[in-house]
């Protein structure tokens, strides 16, 4: 289909097919047909197109992603492909070139990229340690705004929890996130005061109003485990804004007792938890010469089960967290479905890369309702088989009914920026 000769007016695009679940029916792939007329998708009738059985999602929400460290690769590799080679790279790497506009050119590029393959909605975090965070959010505002009605995008900052408390900078970090309308986020991994510094967290977030977000237990050293003291402390105090966890990969090498108690508990504090298969994939049991057993993939079933709300995001792109990646939600997808067996069991996992990332973090949820705007993306393959088969490159992918331009930007264009 080559939406660039079809007759301008509304449209009705017949023989579609999309998942069951995202209509709120149950089954597996159903047939749809949908009138496109001013941008907006309607229940009236146009010139009628055959879509041949192609499938179509509302375009996607990537909720877990660091657009200020995309495609850094060039100046800055890991050079071992381990978790502390890229805390270390990256640390380098900022002191040394984050500038605004080095951000804000590096931002630009991945948001093209996201927008190529048909994302609408962004959360971004952003390392945050001063002076960073006074580049980097004003950057990222300025960058809300340009791609407002485009892609909508929202920031958490990012600082190490040992960094964490109300008397220190971290602070002044909260109150440049209140004002930039941000998340407030930070790294948790086991410190001797862990519990006083979650509470502080906690505290400062609800002081300012903010929603939270955290990446938690990015090891797969089972005794690293500070997702259930996080979870306890929220209950305890009671505090109940939304909190994303990103990562928990610790989950999948602890003791399975311990494991479901943890998942219990989140799901009790109504915890959103967002999963990072390929940043895992590719940090997790890395040692050089050695082939990785453990794969560091968080309980996804399990917290399915519990009514957990779980979803999958595409993390780092090209920076020494994650050599590859471009921000492809179709890749997420892909690549999830394969890595945590989502094929095989059940027919709702579509909405771990559509509702649920965007009702974790507040955006508008994706509908092929009408009145619903015509954001949709639409691919030449029939089936999960057909679709998971290739990249979908030849994708179509409509904003307010449009065909889009989906030419990706040219590497080349950063190369300034790597020497
Ligand atoms: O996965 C991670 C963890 C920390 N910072 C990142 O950029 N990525």
């Amino acid at each position: 289909m080559d939406f660039s000769v079809l007759p301008s007016g509304a449209l009705t695009l017949k023989n579609l097919r999309t998942p069951a679940c995202l209509l709120a029916q149950d089954g597996d792939l159903t047939s749809i047909e949908l009138t496109i007329e001013n941008g907006h998708i309607t229940s009236g009738k146009g010139t009628e197109v055959d879509m041949g059985g192609a499938m179509v999602f509302p375009t996607f929400t990537d909720m877990h992603t660091h657009l200020d460290k995309g495609h850094i690769w060039g100046r800055a590799p890991n050079r071992d492909g381990t978790f502390t080679g890229a805390l270390d790279t990256v640390a380098a790497d900022r002191a040394a070139n984050w500038s605004a506009e080095d951000v804000r050119r590096r931002m630009a590029f991945s948001l093209r990229c996201a927008f190529a393959h048909g994302t609408s909605a962004i959360r971004t975090h952003l390392d945050s340690l001063p002076p960073q965070d006074e580049i980097s959010f004003p950057v990222f505002r300025e960058m809300r705004a340009e791609w407002a009605g485009l892609i909508d995008l929202q920031a958490a900052c990012l600082v190490a929890i040992d960094n964490v408390s109300e008397d220190g900078p971290y602070a002044r970090t909260a109150d440049i996130v209140a004002e930039s309308g941000g998340v407030l986020g930070m790294v948790a991994f086991p410190v001797p005061d862990l519990r006083e510094r979650v509470r502080a967290f906690f505290r400062m977030a609800d002081a300012r109003g903010l929603e939270t977000d955290m990446h938690v237990d990015e090891s797969v050293d089972p005794t690293v485990a500070t997702l259930r003291v996080i979870a306890e402390t929220k209950l305890e105090m009671g505090v109940e804004m939304p909190l994303t966890v990103g990562h928990c990969c610790s989950l999948s090498v602890q003791d399975e007792a311990e494991a479901m108690q943890t998942l219990d508990l989140l799901a009790k504090a109504g915890i959103n938890v967002v999963s990072l298969p390929m940043c895992n994939m590719y940090l997790q049991d890395r040692h050089a010469h050695r082939t990785p057993r453990l794969r560091g993939v968080t309980l996804v079933h399990e917290m399915r089960a519990r009514g957990i709300n779980v979803s999958f995001a595409s993390d780092n792109t090209r920076d020494p967290f994650y050599a590859y990646g471009d921000l492809d939600m179709i890749e997420v997808m892909r690549q999830a479905t394969r890595i945590a067996h989502l094929d095989h069991t059940g027919t709702d996992w579509p909405h771990a890369f559509l509702t649920n990332p965007a009702r974790a973090c507040g955006f508008a949820a994706p509908s092929l309702a009408p009145g619903a705007p015509a954001d949709l993306v639409i691919c030449k393959a029939r089936s999960w088989t057909e679709l998971f088969a290739r990249p979908q490159s030849d994708r179509i992918v409509l904003r307010a009914g449009q065909a889009i331009d989906r030419a990706l930007p040219d590497y080349a264009e950063l190369d300034d920026l790597m020497r």
